[in-house]
């Protein structure tokens, strides 16, 4: 379980997160929904330690991340970021590759090939494998981002954002995917999605955010409700149900 306690966060003046107290469960989908400004990518980059801890404590499985050494924790986490823009002139085989690191250190095993290979067939992406990343559209370098995470083969994953500029088959292919790592592997996967109906057909563990404040947690049939969606987006929206799971319909 990442538990994660009193955490706030402020930037210059602004206080972005207040005393969160909350956890993700362990061998779970959970989903991180709300608002665009709710502080959402603080929270995940706070648990992926790309932002300094302020004040509060954020475990992984019992390891307080204060005291984790990095190398330990990339081979307990991975975490795809929303800014993805890095160095272009990599290959996609390079990129997905790096998720590898943390398990040789720079000396690659024939097993290392063999994981990178097995992430660019996972997201189609054999074809592109000798492409620079600039010579490629944005799904497909979110993909590759997202194979490189794969790569890892961590018993966490964070995921912010990984729907953005994937089309609809690509979302589910990954949806499926991420759901196998979590019921087949027991692995445990945190991600944000704004697609609600994204969070509503595959979570298992939804928590919702608005202002730097945890508005509501639970499974998709406590969360997923009409008063708190439509309070949690200001918006009206209507919930329904499909295949037994909630659907959110938010056409007005
Ligand atoms: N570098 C920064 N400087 C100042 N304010 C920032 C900075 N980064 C984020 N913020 C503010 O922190 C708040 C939370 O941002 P955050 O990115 O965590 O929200 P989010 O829920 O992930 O939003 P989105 O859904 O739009 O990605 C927002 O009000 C945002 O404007």
């Amino acid at each position: 379980m990442i538990r994660i306690e009193d955490v706030s966060h402020s930037i210059g003046p602004a206080r972005i997160l207040h005393d969160i107290r909350t956890g993700f469960p362990k061998g779970r989908l959970t989903a991180l929904i709300g608002p665009n400004g709710a502080g959402k990518s603080t929270l995940v980059r706070l648990v992926g330690r790309l932002e300094n801890l302020q004040s509060g404590r954020i475990s992984v499985d019992g390891h307080d991340l204060a005291l984790t050494q990095t190398l330990e924790l990339a081979r307990v986490m991975a975490i795809l970021g929303q800014d993805t823009a890095i160095a272009s002139r990599l290959r996609v085989r390079e990129l997905v590759a790096f998720g590898r690191w943390p398990h040789h250190n720079g000396r690659p095993r024939a097993d290392d090939h063999a994981r990178v290979e097995t992430a660019l067939e996972n997201f189609a992406l054999t074809q592109l494998a000798d492409r620079f990343l600039d010579e490629i559209s944005g799904g497909q370098a979110q993909r590759a981002h997202i194979a490189m995470c794969f790569a890892q083969d961590t018993p966490w994953l964070l995921l912010d954002e990984p729907l953005n500029n994937l089309d609809m088959s690509h979302s589910r292919a990954l949806m499926q995917r991420v759901s196998d790592l979590v019921r087949r592997q027991g692995r445990s996967v945190v991600m944000v999605v704004h697609e609600i109906n994204y969070a509503a057909a595959w979570a298992d563990h939804i928590i919702a955010m608005k202002d730097g404040r945890i508005m509501a947690e639970g499974d998709p049939d406590t969360v997923l409700n009409q008063r708190t969606l439509s309070e949690l987006y200001d918006a009206d929206v209507q919930v329904s149900r499909h295949q037994d799971r909630p659907l959110v319909l938010h056409h007005a």
